[in-house]
């Protein structure tokens, strides 16, 4: 008779989908750059979690990042809120929601590694989804912008470009909320006009204004105290020069020059930044992860009295991230980008 025992337990196994990148891209991502995977999960072994995506990220920094941060063949990386559908690890209850950095999946199973419960007292009238977005690490990316490297001041004057995406946003309210004047600029007259119902004092259309520079100079004639850039390229060439003396700019993201596949030249405003004594920091959200907690219940706060609004740009089924990233690259979104699984 033969043991049963002998036999291996038969382990559940789950079926995922998963998102990879066969080849990095070349230029703007298209649909050919994707390839959607089946696999079968085990069930969580002894200290391990299954996880369940409810929303998934769509960011910039995937573009840059997929080429140093991934190896041809990987699961695009990014950041997901999941819930915890199956636990073998007491620190993650099952029910509970997470976020995870599990990349463009479906399921993942985890020992729980890089894994954050979101605040234990998330309100129930504000969406999961914001966990990606404005109170997540866009908008930790807006608020440490804005504190510690512009280090913004009462009644300044603040420029910021993709002011109507996740990051922009936050940084505009934020910045009205601390008693400065904010110019913000969009590549949609829908969003303009969103932007300055959220207070903004001046917002225009970079794609239709007839000179940027003038736009730029009408908005401030005095100059900006302090740019926060989120486009990089030629809207820098001519942002810089109209700097006030002592200004600081925030290097946040170039998301024009993401998709070059030959380097942009632009003219080099270094006498301009020299003259003017220009402070130009680059900056990586995760520099303050050590103030991530107080700095997120900043955001919620805000949020719940209405001082923080957070729009969003849900694109329904797993099936279509590529389309929601690339419609994000292409500027389809007004807030966050996200996609429901
Ligand atoms: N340093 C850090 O730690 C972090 C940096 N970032 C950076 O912040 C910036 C904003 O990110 P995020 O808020 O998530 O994204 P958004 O939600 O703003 O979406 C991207 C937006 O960029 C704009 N855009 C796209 N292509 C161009 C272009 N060629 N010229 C001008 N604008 C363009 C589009 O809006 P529009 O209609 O205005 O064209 C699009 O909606 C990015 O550069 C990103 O890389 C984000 C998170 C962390
Ligand atoms: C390859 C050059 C990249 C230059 C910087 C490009 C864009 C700036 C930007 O958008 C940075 C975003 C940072 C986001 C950080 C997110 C973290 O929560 C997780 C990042 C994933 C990882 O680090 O593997």
């Amino acid at each position: 008779m033969e043991n049963h025992a002998s036999i291996p337990k038969q382990r559940i196994m789950v079926q995922a989908k998963a998102w990879i990148l066969p080849k990095y891209f070349d230029g703007f991502p298209k649909d050919s750059d994707f390839e959607l995977k089946v696999e079968q999960l085990p069930e969580p072994k002894d200290g391990e979690i299954l996880l369940e995506a409810v929303y998934l990220s769509v960011d910039p920094y995937m573009r840059p990042f997929s080429r140093v941060r991934m190896k041809e063949g990987d699961v695009m990386i990014g950041a997901q809120v999941a819930k915890v559908v199956q636990s073998r690890n007491p620190l993650f209850p099952e029910g509970s929601h997470v976020i995870s950095r599990s990349g463009w999946r479906t399921h993942t199973v985890s020992d729980g590694t890089g894994v954050i419960l979101l605040l234990s007292d998330w309100p129930a009238d504000v969406p999961y989804s914001l966990a990606l977005g404005a109170i997540g690490m866009p908008g930790l990316t807006a608020l440490y912008g804005l504190e510690e490297v512009c280090q913004l001041k009462a009644g300044e004057t603040l420029l910021v470009n993709a002011a109507a995406g996740a990051v922009g946003m936050v940084v505009g309210q934020i910045a009205k909320l601390k008693g400065c004047r904010v110019i913000g600029s969009a590549g949609s007259d829908a969003k303009v006009a969103y932007l300055k119902e959220l207070g903004f004092d001046q917002a225009f259309n970079y794609k239709t204004v007839q000179s940027l520079e003038q736009a730029l100079r009408e908005a401030a004639p005095e100059g900006y105290d302090c740019y926060f850039e989120n486009v990089g390229g030629a809207f820098s060439s001519v942002a810089i020069p109209l700097m006030k003396p002592m200004g600081r700019i925030a290097v946040c993201g170039a998301i024009s020059t993401y998709n070059d596949t030959t380097p942009q030249t632009g003219p080099f405003p270094h006498l301009t930044m020299i003259m003017n004594q220009i402070r130009m920091e680059g900056f990586l959200v995760g520099r303050w992860e050590h103030k991530n907690k107080e700095s997120l219940r900043r955001l919620l706060v805000w949020k719940q009295e209405g001082k923080l609004k957070c729009p969003e740009h849900v694109t329904s089924g797993f099936e279509n991230m590529p389309a929601a990233f690339m419609g994000m690259l292409r500027g389809e979104n007004l807030g966050k980008a996200v996609v429901k699984a």
